[in-house]
């Protein structure tokens, strides 16, 4: 309760009305179906004994039931509209406030988490959370007035069955449903969790499917598909079996309570304390009350699932991950970044855990250079580049960017001065000119044309339908080297003052390569540029070409640099 309470609490105050009328019109839907039982019931008997020369007013009784019939439909269709506004609304807000925070994750965060599992607690999880609303809080709230005030009106005719009724429903719809929420936490648990390993292994195999196939290897994706599947079931196969079980006990007590009525009301009759319209009429209201409870034995074999649910959204959005972006957010100054200036690293330091990758790593790029950093795999070129961009954290030293600390700069605002094309750069479904104006919205078409030009990719986009062709999820329409070459056209658009290249012509055949090479200090213009490669560059490209070993950056000839990469 307190972590779903965390988590839909904000939504709920803001919406405070619509979620009490919710309330009021579950209420109102079962006063008026146990009313049109209890009325219908007294009509039917006061009607048969009134052919037995009893007197008795048949026009108040057929009028309210025709009366709480119609209320009833009225009172169920606006519960069931108003329910569902709150419960969907309530996950919608959780989700894009899950989503909106997880964006804000470093990259290094989200790390930590398997792509599938995220997606399963972005849907599966949030999507679990309405139960609670509608299978918890409603019924259990309509349950404790209504079976109050109805076993306050039994107890007006026959104090005993007034006791009876209350302490049965007590059970009914406190005990038995706590005991049961008990008793499938564990099993609810473990339900979430194989729900989000399913996810995870089926996202996992679509992404390497081409490889487990060439592999032969499939198999063993099915294996791990199965056993995550059968621990799902075997683990939902508890729940229900426990909700059944509850369930039948619920019926039992329910029996027992209509035996006991019978047998009292009976007894009541025989003995004229009661009538026998009153008798039949509060007998099929207690039946008419029955309807709240299933619902709650099926809220409460579900709640371990929502406990477990609601904590995994926690985690996530207010876990130690989170908790360290919020931190970082808070902390973030909001210096002005000028537009233009050097870019400044000393003595930079970057390790993973503890594995120092970046050493006291110094470089100067004046505004408007170009330079091209070379090494061995694995010598930390992506992590510097990371590291400028601030999506790895430095363990000490100081990039400044025309005399401004990074640190000191918020992001956005960083990433309008300083364009990444990582190693991974991706491809967006939707149409080129969707995937080319992310780098700037208000880019012309003739400017869009320009630089699908300049990376060599106008004449295929002009073949598959212009600016407007549809390109597949990840770009699947597409080659790997023509998708390199529309990520390089994103960069071109970018009004970045420092662009960052991360192998930016992998892919690409030597002689678009080169071309694309020679044309770059004509797009760049007073631009800072650096690439990270292993390509040999054509001359004149770049003004400086380093190497980074052990940490370090190393100024290198430019002769030295072809034959390296030779
Ligand atoms: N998130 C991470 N967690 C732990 N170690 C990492 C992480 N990212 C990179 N590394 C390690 O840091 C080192 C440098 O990685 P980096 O990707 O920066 O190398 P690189 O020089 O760009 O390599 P390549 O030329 O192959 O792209 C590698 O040994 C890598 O294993």
């Amino acid at each position: 309760m307190k972590l779903w309470w965390q988590l839909a609490g904000p939504w709920i105050k803001q919406h405070w009305r619509l979620s009490i009328l919710a309330l009021f019109l579950a209420l109102s839907t079962v006063f008026a179906g146990v009313g049109l039982l209890t009325v219908s019931g007294w009509f039917l008997t006061g009607a048969f004994l009134a052919g037995s020369s009893l007197v008795f007013n048949l026009f108040v009784p057929s009028a309210l039931v025709r009366g709480l019939s119609m209320w009833r439909i009225a009172s169920r269709y606006a519960e069931r509209v108003c329910g569902h506004m709150v419960t969907l609304d309530l996950q919608a807000e959780i989700r894009t406030g899950s989503f909106a925070r997880l964006a804000a994750f470093k990259p290094a965060q989200l790390a930590q988490y398997r792509d599938g599992d995220l997606l399963a607690r972005l849907i599966n999880d949030i999507e679990r959370l309405d139960t609670f609303f509608l299978l918890i809080i409603t019924p259990v709230f309509t349950a404790v007035i209504a079976g109050t005030f109805f076993s306050l009106l039994m107890g007006a005719a026959l104090p005993l069955m007034g006791w009876i009724l209350l302490v049965v429903l007590c059970l009914a719809a406190g005990v038995l449903p706590y005991l049961l929420a008990r008793k499938t936490a564990a099993a609810g648990l473990e339900v979430q969790a194989a729900n989000a390993e399913l996810r995870a292994l089926a996202h996992e195999a679509i992404a390497a499917h081409t490889d487990l196939l060439v592999f032969g290897v499939s198999h063993l994706a099915q294996q791990q598909f199965d056993q995550a599947g059968l621990r799902l079931a075997k683990a939902q196969q508890r729940v229900t079996q426990a909700g059944s079980f509850g369930a039948l006990i619920q019926q039992f007590l329910m029996g027992a309570l209509v035996l006991a009525l019978l047998w009292l009301g009976a007894n009541a009759q025989a003995q004229q304390e009661l009538s026998a319209p009153v008798w039949v009429g509060l007998l099929l209201g207690t039946m008419g009350l029955f309807e709240i409870l299933s619902p709650i034995m099926r809220g409460a074999a579900g709640l371990g699932a929502v406990q477990a649910a609601a904590q995994r959204i926690q985690d996530l959005t207010i876990g130690p991950a989170a908790n360290t972006q919020a931190k970082a957010v808070q902390a973030q100054p909001t210096a002005i970044l000028p537009a233009t200036g050097p870019l400044h690293l000393q003595d930079v330091c970057v390790a993973y855990e503890n594995q120092p990758v970046l050493n006291g790593l110094d470089l100067c790029v004046d505004q408007g250079q170009r330079i091209a950093i070379r090494g061995l795999s694995g010598t930390g070129k992506t992590t510097l580049l990371m590291a400028i961009m601030q999506v790895q954290p430095l363990s000490s030293g100081t990039i400044t960017y025309g005399s401004v600390n990074l640190t000191a700069v918020n992001s956005p605002l960083l990433y309008q001065r300083m364009a990444l094309l990582s190693q991974h750069s991706p491809v967006f479904m939707g149409t080129i000119r969707h995937n080319l104006l992310l780098a700037d919205p208000q880019a012309s078409d003739e400017r869009l044309w320009e630089v699908l030009q300049q990376v060599h990719l106008a004449n295929h986009i002009e073949q598959i339908g212009g600016l407007d062709a549809w390109v597949g999820e990840g770009g699947n329409t597409l080659s790997t080297g023509q998708i390199r070459r529309l990520c390089l056209a994103r960069i071109l658009l970018s009004r970045a003052s420092v662009w960052l290249l991360d192998e930016p012509t992998s892919g690409l055949d030597k002689a678009t390569a080169d071309a694309w090479f020679s044309n770059l200090q004509q797009v760049a213009q007073d631009r800072t540029v650096i690439i990270v490669t292993h390509a040999s560059l054509p001359s004149g490209v770049v003004d400086e070409n380093f190497i980074l070993a052990g940490g370090r950056l190393h100024p290198q000839a430019q002769q030295a640099a072809k034959k390296n990469t030779a």
